[in-house]
């Protein structure tokens, strides 16, 4: 039987499924905040009990959404720091790893977006999708750097997360147009670069992004607008360099039709005489991308598995939640 959770691992697990908690670098951080709390207050009497309740705290938090790796990426993160012989080392040893990973964390965005802003130039107009924490610090350097820029931001169904980017840039007073999803294709005559985040990279160099993403990418490229991918390296898919795929969250049909707008068909609801699928993610080919920037440099998609086997080229074997 798992042992008990620790209150912050449970609620840390319910709001990354409602996505109270949401965006893949927001996730990672409350991962590994909610696997230190855990063992700092861990009550085990020796280090296997030990091991077994961190395991199974990063087992249920895991579970809770498929597609963002930062998630994975963090539990192995802290978990392949967990070390010592005493219940005291081994705590010391995970609330110190969870530290750790969160400063890289934040250092690691800063610095991407440094980088990212170097591809921005004084009075460009960026085309944003969704809500990325790690595209936005690209926008918030160039504006440090003194650039201009203005924005056009999706509104981007079903969840309306432009809202939070269009937010966020009016408290940096950059001028934002929002649009429906619809529009984007028509604004792109106005766009310099798409900039997007990613939840997930594969090892050829697709990028796995908020629903979406792989339409605008193709209308961008049509259009001669340069599609930039602001992701840090936690967002790097390492089972993918071994030829498995990214698994595509679906979520709740509800995101797509709410109760009031219930559709009545011959008298029968949705559900009865028609389906809704609500993919949250989609995945956009190499081809599409021009570059992936990190905080290690910005990669054309095809280079990207280079970096992939520097980092993950040695880590083998299971899971550290599954030992
Ligand atoms: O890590 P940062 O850049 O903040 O976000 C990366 C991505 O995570 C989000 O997914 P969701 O809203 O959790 O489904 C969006 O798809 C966004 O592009």
């Amino acid at each position: 039987m798992d042992a008990e959770l620790h209150e912050s691992v449970e609620e840390a697990a319910s709001d990354i499924a409602s996505m109270e908690i949401r965006g893949a670098a927001t996730i990672a951080d409350a991962a590994a905040e909610a696997l230190a709390a855990q063992a700092e207050d861990s009550t085990a009497d020796d280090p296997a009990a030990f091991r077994a309740e961190m395991r199974a705290a990063a087992r249920r938090l895991r579970e809770t959404r498929p597609t963002a790796v930062s998630l994975p990426n963090a539990l192995r993160y802290v978990l392949r720091g967990m070390d010592g012989e005493t219940v005291p080392d081994l705590r010391e040893s995970v609330v110190e790893s969870a530290r750790e990973f969160r400063r890289e964390l934040d250092q690691a965005q800063e610095n991407l977006g440094r980088i990212g802003a170097n591809r921005l130039r004084d009075g460009d107009t960026v085309m944003t999708h969704c809500h990325s924490t790690d595209a936005l610090s690209c926008v918030e350097a160039a504006l440090d750097q003194g650039k201009e820029i203005e924005a056009i931001v999706k509104e981007t169904r079903p969840r309306k997360q432009g809202h939070i980017t269009a937010k966020q840039l009016r408290e940096w007073d950059v001028p934002v147009t929002l649009v429906v999803d619809n529009a984007a294709r028509r604004y792109l005559d106005e766009t310099d670069h798409v900039l997007v985040g990613a939840d997930s990279i594969a090892a050829d160099g697709s990028v796995i992004n908020k629903i979406g993403t792989s339409g605008l990418a193709v209308n961008a490229r049509e259009r001669g607008v340069p599609i930039m991918v602001a992701a840090q390296t936690l967002k790097l898919h390492p089972d993918t360099m071994t030829g498995h795929t990214v698994e595509i969250e679906m979520r709740d049909e509800r995101e797509v039709l709410t109760e009031d707008e219930e559709l009545e068909i011959d008298g029968e609801t949705d559900g009865e005489s028609f389906a809704i699928e609500n993919p949250a993610f989609d995945v956009t080919p190499p081809r599409y991308v021009d570059a992936i920037v990190t905080e290690r440099g910005q990669f054309p998609p095809e280079s990207i598995v280079t970096l992939m086997r520097e980092l993950f080229g040695d880590q083998q074997g299971g899971e550290p939640w599954e030992e």
